[in-house]
């Protein structure tokens, strides 16, 4: 089963949404951060939109453009043989110039396809000629026979003209064959055939041509005379059609028709008039045409749809991420300080025990931290000042503790960090650094002259101990550089 890409892409990010949804973890939080910068770029994604819509109109009004200055000389060319004026070699030059320059890839035909547009007693249809439903127009193997496409409908008693005949290559309709009665034979051996069988851009107005063209050629002929044959039979199933042959006719040969089927016998060299062409059939030439703005307009559509999913899936991940961050930020940091909260501690700390007991990290070690007297800052100089050295604190232990440390908010003001690999030395002296330094923070001091004072208890954390006991007999040393008259360490 072929799955379409749209669909592809909506299970890729579904995936990626139950992965953030399931997995909070650091890491899926991490890589969606690093995804909503790239893919998720709104900006960007509207930019290569933009510039994608930019390029495709630009090359839709290009090629609009050739088109109506293709459509123009033609025109031209109609007009100049409705007068029975022969075109310059100049200006069959142009055209053929403007030909080639709106032609596609596709330089020769190697195989013409027909298709026909046919018209029955009321409509006009297409027919295909590898359709199953049709019988083909051209029988490659048994040729039975080429001829104009007329088709008698017997029912209605009224000739029909298979008015239009369209020239493709696979599926690619590259020509079409116009009909018309009352114009001058068009000079097409001036023009080379290939060229006239090429695809050119101008699909539009090609078709528009042509449609206005086809109408009035069945107007003119329906009226006609042209569709008794010699012995005044209606004709009847004509089936086989060979564009190139018909365009290397000159106009001062008889429109000669080898053959043709006429109820179900094979005739040979009948005619369908015995009076020259150029007095029966004035034009006969080859639009060009080509689906390709069509197929322009369906790629921008489709762009547009593409472009438009993921912008749709873009903004609402962006709102879901933005939700996601926001709801991780409100569960797990401090609203005062910003540091991490208590529940953070209890989510993330554990696990980092492991390494640990499995010898992975040498020291494990915890530190509390308490600022003295923190009742008699509150209530000597307000509560907002409170907040204020509680803020101000945080800042400064994020400040000096390393990006590995875990820095919390505990609750009040006490503050505790987690550290790895340094020894009991190394967090005392480290300890005291902190401690020294916290009574000149510039900002508490502009508010409290005296400045604050903070005391800290240190431990390792001993095999196997669990994450509670490490926290009490922590706290035990907090507790005694307390009794030991505060704004000090204790280790132990
Ligand atoms: N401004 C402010 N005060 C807080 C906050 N949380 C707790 N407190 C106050 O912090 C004070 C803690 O006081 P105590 O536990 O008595 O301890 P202390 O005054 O610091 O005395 P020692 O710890 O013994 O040095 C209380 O007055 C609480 O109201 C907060 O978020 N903001």
């Amino acid at each position: 089963m072929k799955i379409h890409k749209k669909t592809w892409l909506a299970l890729l990010w579904l995936l990626g949404i139950t992965l953030v949804v399931l997995h909070g973890t650091n890491e899926i939080i991490e890589f969606s951060k690093g995804k909503a910068k790239s893919t998720l770029d709104l900006n960007h994604n509207l930019q290569v939109f933009s510039e994608i819509t930019e390029h495709k109109s630009r090359e839709v009004i290009k090629r609009i453009e050739l088109s109506s200055r293709l459509l123009a000389k033609q025109t031209d060319l109609i007009n100049l043989m409705k007068r029975r004026e022969a075109p310059s070699d100049a200006e069959l030059s142009d055209y053929s110039q403007l030909l080639k320059s709106t032609h596609s890839q596709i330089s020769v035909i190697t195989t013409i396809e027909g298709e026909i547009l046919y018209r029955s007693s009321k409509n006009f249809s297409l027919i295909q000629n590898n359709s199953l439903s049709h019988r083909p127009l051209f029988n490659r193997t048994n040729r039975q026979g080429f001829a104009w496409d007329i088709y008698y409908d017997i029912a209605s008693e009224q000739p029909s003209l298979l008015s239009s005949i369209l020239v493709k290559e696979g599926d690619h309709p590259v020509g079409q064959i116009v009909i018309a009665h009352d114009i001058t034979w068009f000079p097409l051996l001036k023009i080379r055939n290939t060229e006239l069988l090429l695809v050119n851009k101008h699909y539009l107005a090609g078709f528009h041509f042509l449609t206005n063209t086809t109408e009035k050629v069945r107007l003119e002929l329906t009226n006609t005379e042209l569709f008794k044959t010699p012995s005044g039979k209606p004709l009847k199933n004509l089936e086989a059609f060979q564009p190139d042959k018909i365009l290397k006719l000159s106009p001062n040969r008889e429109f000669n028709i080898p053959y043709y089927q006429l109820d179900g016998a094979i005739h040979e060299k009948a005619l369908l008039s015995e009076a020259p062409i150029s007095d029966r059939w004035s034009l006969l030439f080859m639009i060009p045409i080509d689906q390709e703005i069509d197929i322009l307009y369906k790629e921008i559509s489709e762009t547009l749809t593409n472009m438009l999913l993921i912008l749709v899936v873009c903004a609402v991940l962006h709102k879901f991420i933005a939700y996601h961050f926001r709801i991780r930020e409100l569960t797990f940091t401090d609203e005062l300080t910003k540091l991490n909260n208590r529940q953070h501690y209890n989510l993330f700390v554990p696990p980092r025990l492991h390494l640990h007991d499995r010898e992975k990290i040498q020291h494990f070690g915890l530190m509390i931290i308490d600022v003295d007297k923190f009742k008699s800052v509150n209530d000597t100089y307000g509560h907002a000042i409170g907040d204020l050295v509680l803020k101000a604190l945080a800042e400064h232990l994020k400040a000096y503790c390393r990006e590995s440390d875990l820095v919390y908010r505990f609750g009040g003001e006490e503050f505790v960090i987690i550290t790895e690999g340094d020894n009991l030395e190394q967090l005392e002296a480290f300890a005291n650094r902190l401690r020294e330094l916290a009574s000149q923070i510039e900002i508490i001091k502009e508010h409290i002259p005296e400045g604050i004072t903070i005391s800290i208890g240190i431990s390792l954390r001993q095999p196997k101990e669990p994450l509670t006991e490490l926290f009490k007999r922590t706290d035990n040393f907090l507790y005694k550089a307390k009794q030991n008259g505060r704004n000090r360490v204790e280790v132990g």
